[in-house]
């Protein structure tokens, strides 16, 4: 799409705008906003523009998708998500990518935020005409997480949600013969991401942290992040704009702690310098790192050295589940045989005393792996 010249000058005489309160792109209309990403005064329509051109040209740079793919927008209701379903059309129309675009949600079976969110996906996909899929963990698990706290505490909520809403997302997709699912994960989330693998020295995850694409080898699906370089004030202030239907409640579960401690690094760099987001990727993307071969055992002649170091097998499956997975046992099989025990444990020491209920309680509530 061409941009569209302003219709309302400033040499409009009914309403006249003082110079200083131009847009400082297209020297025409009222300034209404200063651009969270480099504190610009700009109107909205030159945000809408900026905003969305911005993220077709990752999408055209990084060549996200071929013309007849089809693409699963992770869709959890928030406003990321929305975001993404809405400029995921628009962009899909307005360049013509080709891409057959489906909305995936994972219910993880949390009362009182996920199934109101799930309600805010449903009425997207009338807004936006697109078809939706929901998997949950209760079908693919037999656990909800709202069991799952009940059971291991809310200290590693985030782990099992984690690790099993990453692999339920690939198995909606695989359901649905889609290969490539796309998420809401922004300039901030990367940003965060990588600080929090430098400061705790995890070199291998650092390595990861800012690619726009990621694929598990040997796995059918791929991953990509079309907001990579978006900001999150931005995202909120389109959505805000725009007047989109997204849910906006934090998830009941306590946060990622060391994620919640880079955040508000993150926030407070942020407000002494806003370009710290991007320059903080764009570092992570050029650090060169030590050849994996200096940093893990001494290789034979054509080892790879995942193989090597993990006991990884390309293309492996899950001994339990059968899914793919790097190691033998998958880590949602892992999480879900210690969830079990625990299960077990608590079912026991309810039947076998009068006071079981106080018991289960206390155990409950001591009760973390
Ligand atoms: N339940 C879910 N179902 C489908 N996709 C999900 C779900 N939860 C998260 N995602 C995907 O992962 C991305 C990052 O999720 P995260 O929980 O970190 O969220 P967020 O920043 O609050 O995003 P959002 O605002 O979209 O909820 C989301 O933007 C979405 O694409």
């Amino acid at each position: 799409m061409s941009w569209a010249p302003p219709s309302d000058p400033v040499n409009n005489k009914s309403k006249p705008i003082k110079i200083s309160q131009l847009c400082e792109l297209c020297h025409c209309r009222k300034a209404i906003l200063k651009r969270p990403k480099n504190l610009q005064k700009i109107c909205k329509e030159c945000f809408y523009y900026v905003f969305e051109t911005e993220i077709h040209n990752t999408i055209v740079t990084n060549n996200l998708f071929q013309r007849g793919e089809r693409v699963a927008v992770g869709a959890s209701g928030g406003k990321d998500s929305t975001v993404l379903a809405h400029i995921m059309k628009l962009l899909n129309e307005r360049h013509d990518y080709g891409i057959d675009i489906t909305l995936l949600s994972v219910d993880e079976g949390i009362v009182g935020y996920r199934d109101d969110s799930l309600a805010t996906v449903k009425r997207n996909q009338k807004q936006y005409g697109l078809p939706l899929e929901i998997v949950s963990f209760k079908e693919l698990y037999n656990w909800t997480m709202d069991e799952i706290v009940a059971t291991a505490g809310i200290r590693n909520s985030c782990t099992y949600c984690g690790v099993f809403r990453r692999q339920s997302l690939d198995r909606g997709a695989q359901k649905l013969n889609i290969h490539h699912v796309i998420t809401g994960h922004n300039a901030d989330d990367m940003a965060e991401t990588v600080l929090m693998n430098i400061l705790r020295g995890d070199v291998a995850r650092l390595e990861k942290s800012t690619a726009i694409i990621t694929q598990s080898s040997g796995s059918p699906i791929k991953r990509s992040k079309p907001f990579k370089y978006s900001y999150q004030k931005e995202i909120v202030l389109y959505a805000h704009y725009k007047k989109l239907d997204y849910f906006s409640t934090e998830c009941t579960y306590a946060p990622e702690a060391f994620r919640g401690t880079a955040r508000e690094l993150m926030k407070n760099l942020e407000a002494v310098r806003p370009s710290c987001i991007i320059d903080i990727i764009h570092s992570g993307e050029n650090l060169v790192l030590k050849e994996k071969e200096q940093r893990f055992k001494k290789l034979a002649p054509g080892q790879d050295p995942l193989t090597v170091n993990s006991g990884f097998i390309d293309g492996n499956r899950c001994e339990r589940c059968g899914y793919l997975s790097s190691n033998k046992i998958c880590k949602a099989c892992m999480l879900l045989e210690g969830l079990e025990k625990n299960r077990a444990t608590i079912i026991l020491e309810k039947d076998s005393s009068v006071d079981g209920a106080a018991r289960v309680m206390r155990t409950l509530e001591h009760l973390s792996f």
